[in-house]
């Protein structure tokens, strides 16, 4: 198939070869080897200051890549595709018992058509996308911690877990923090590629509120096709430092290339689909591209469910970290676009809007790029 627009790129240099084995729930298996030196440091440097360099560029251009040799063993991923699936075709009853106490609250169940991502950006008003989600957030942090007890209401909300699949509470979290190890290496990468000190963002994105959400497409039975316009996903962008996606390769994920014109996406086997939020937009003065990107449904001609499914793993930044111009993406030639802002303050306007289904009041990332 051809890697397309998003192209391939293998950060085995910063992950290191993973060692372990993925042995089920409840071992210790999904930790990343988290070798990055070793002895042959030198040739393992330059190595990946050429990772680096190959980020910063597709960073700057399309805003997405597909990265392989990221380490998560290949039975972790199975497994939680798997789990994903049972809960997803449980009776909707059930499924509505995990609502969350609030819009505010990004965890539970979000049930088909009750969000609009087309909000998020602004729009005064947006059909209901065409898809149905499963959230969770970080699963224990240490009590009496002034900087989660801050945001114990809605950030680090507890988890709505389903009594059944029995197994999903394990699979899941092994799953979060393998991938929260991961963006914490991309997140190391990402400073080298912006010549800054490698644990920059440490400080900055180490106690994120990250959210895991996976979205199940599905035409419903007897329900009418999608109404002119309406999208399993409407375009937006990502709110947060970046996102790795898990996706199904059947089509309908699209980006706004940087020829102006939307571009099918299809996974390639075993990669991660990677894409910039808002915050390194931000971050870096808009040089990296928190690209536009929806699901469009399949042809109203195509019959049959047209089942497709997707793991977001948002890594966001502390949610009391003041976002503001890098001191290397900003000069005299190109002064600061965004004023300082707080990921709280960034993270919540975005949020609601989709959630409440009215238009949010964040500063978007994305007009001032789209009428240039
Ligand atoms: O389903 C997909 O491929 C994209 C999902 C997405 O963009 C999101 O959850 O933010
Ligand atoms: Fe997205």
């Amino acid at each position: 198939m051809g890697e397309g627009i998003v192209p391939v790129v293998d950060i085995s240099a910063w992950t290191g070869a993973w060692t372990g084995a993925w042995t089920g729930a409840g071992t210790d298996a999904g930790a990343n080897a988290g070798d990055n030196g070793g002895a042959d440091g030198g040739e393992r440097a330059a190595e990946r200051r050429a990772v680096a360099r190959r980020l910063d560029e597709v960073c700057r251009t399309v805003g997405f890549a597909q990265i392989v040799g990221h380490g998560v063993p290949a039975g972790l991923i199975a497994d939680t595709l798997a789990v994903t699936s049972e809960f997803f075709e449980l009776p909707v009853e059930e499924k509505a018992r995990l609502l969350p106490p609030g819009p505010e609250v990004n965890r539970g169940y979000a049930p088909f058509g009750s969000e609009a991502l087309a909000y998020s950006l602004g729009a005064e008003t947006a059909l209901p996308d065409m898809f149905e989600a499963f959230n969770i957030g970080v699963d224990a942090w240490p009590a009496g911690d002034a900087y989660y007890e801050a945001e114990a209401h809605r950030m680090f909300a507890p988890n709505l877990w389903p009594a059944r699949p029995e197994r999903m509470r394990a699979v899941y979290v092994a799953y979060f923090d393998a991938l929260a190890r991961l963006a914490a290496t991309l997140m190391s990468a990402f400073a080298q590629a912006l010549d800054l000190p490698e644990d920059y963002f440490a400080g900055r994105t180490g106690r994120a509120p990250n959210v895991m959400r996976a979205n199940r497409y599905l035409r419903q039975p007897g329900s009418p096709d999608a109404a002119p316009g309406q999208l399993r996903m409407g375009a937006h962008t990502d709110y947060g430092a970046c996102t790795i996606l898990l996706a199904d390769d059947v089509p309908g994920l699209e980006i706004l290339g940087p020829d102006g014109a939307w571009h099918g996406v299809r996974p390639e086997p075993g990669a991660f689909i990677v894409n910039i939020g808002d915050l390194l937009a931000r971050w870096t003065n808009d040089r990296w591209r928190s690209t536009l990107h929806r699901v469009v449904p399949p042809p109203a001609a195509e019959r049959g469910p047209a089942l497709r499914r997707s793991i977001a793993f948002f890594h966001e930044g502390n949610h009391d970290a003041v976002v503001e111009c890098l001191p290397t993406c900003v000069s005299a030639d190109n002064p600061a676009r965004y004023p300082a802002e707080t990921v709280a303050d960034h993270l919540m306007a975005k949020l609601l809007g989709p959630r409440t289904l009215t238009s949010s009041a964040a500063t978007s990332t994305t007009t001032d790029r789209l009428s240039t």
